[in-house]
């Protein structure tokens, strides 16, 4: 399970989408998410003073003192505060709920300064609304490519964002230490995006690991997660994937997750489900999922969303 390989992921032009390329765009993301989970989309919506600016708000909330760090603030079950972890001592990271509404965004803000901090605020929410614009261009894209996009509106409608920011330390060495260990993501998608410090690796269905180093300051990485895979059927890949650290600097990372919102059941519609492609995954509760995949058991278990459903 460890051997690497030189390949390099897929890149996605997402940067001039009109009616003339759109269905090749189309075809290329089904084909990736189906076969590798994820792909590099080069994505320039977003100016470069606005993820300079990103990366300046996500070292100044890491800078803030411990204490306050932990306070309890994300409102979303399970997506807190993380780090201080004997098993991943480089790693540290905040969740920011439904960070693409900017009164949320605000609320959480004041808990960290207590005298507000509006330009963390409206940074943070820039940058999700933003961003969160290639996540529903990419689902549409899907939907469309299974044959569902009747679905669309109601696969729309029925999800919410949750940023998660990470910083990694470095470990002051050449030799790769682990930042953040092998799992899948339990969401429907996540784009990362990460300054110039490599250390993500994702796995291939034959069990190589691709680094990946972002080719550009427009790249962000697409990954499926354990929710698109199930609510597919399957036919959606959500892959391993792993941070690798070593050097002398810092990596900063962040996470737009796209989650199912609370109470809504992930649920393969009837047109993907037949003879040929019976059901893989019981329908289920996605805060249910993520009360085992959080327990002391499915901490241990790399396969969580087959465990916990997998018909
Ligand atoms: O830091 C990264 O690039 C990856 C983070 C990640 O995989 C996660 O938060 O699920
Ligand atoms: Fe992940």
């Amino acid at each position: 399970m460890d051997s690497e390989t030189s390949q390099k992921l897929q890149a996605i032009d997402f940067t001039n989408i009109n009616l003339a390329n759109r269905e090749l765009v189309k075809s290329q993301v089904y084909e990736a998410l189906v076969e590798y989970g994820c792909f590099e989309a080069t994505f320039d919506k977003i100016p470069l003073e606005l993820r300079k600016a990103m990366f300046g708000a996500i070292q100044e909330l890491f800078d803030l003192p411990l204490e306050i760090k932990t306070l309890d603030a994300c409102k979303m079950k399970h997506q807190g505060y993380v780090g201080q972890s004997p098993e991943i001592p480089l790693f540290e990271s905040l969740g920011i709920d439904y960070a693409n509404t900017f009164e949320r965004v605000e609320t959480i803000t004041n808990t960290w300064w207590p005298q507000g901090n509006p330009s963390f605020s409206k940074t943070i929410n820039s940058f999700t609304v933003k961003l969160a614009e290639l996540d529903e261009m990419i689902r549409k894209m899907v939907l469309e490519s299974l044959g569902v996009e009747k679905y669309i509106e109601e696969h729309m409608n029925s999800t919410d964002y949750l940023l998660r920011v990470m910083k990694y330390k470095s470990p002051q060495t050449n030799d790769k230490k682990l930042g953040l260990v092998t799992h899948t993501d339990q969401a429907l998608v996540t784009i990362l995006y990460q300054n110039q410090v490599g250390g993500l690796e994702v796995m291939t269905k034959d069990e190589k690991w691709i680094s990946y180093q972002p080719s550009s300051p427009h790249s962000f990485l697409v990954i499926v997660g354990d929710s698109f895979k199930a609510w597919s059927n399957g036919r959606l890949h959500s892959p391993f994937h792993r941070v690798m650290i070593s050097g002398n600097e810092t990596r900063y990372s962040l996470g737009l997750f796209t989650l199912p919102k609370k109470g809504c059941i992930v649920n393969a519609p009837d047109e993907l489900v037949d003879e040929e492609h019976p059901l893989l995954f019981k329908p289920y509760d996605f805060v249910e999922f993520l009360n085992y995949r959080y327990s002391e058991k499915g901490l241990r278990d790399p396969f969580s969303l087959r465990t916990y459903c997998g018909v």
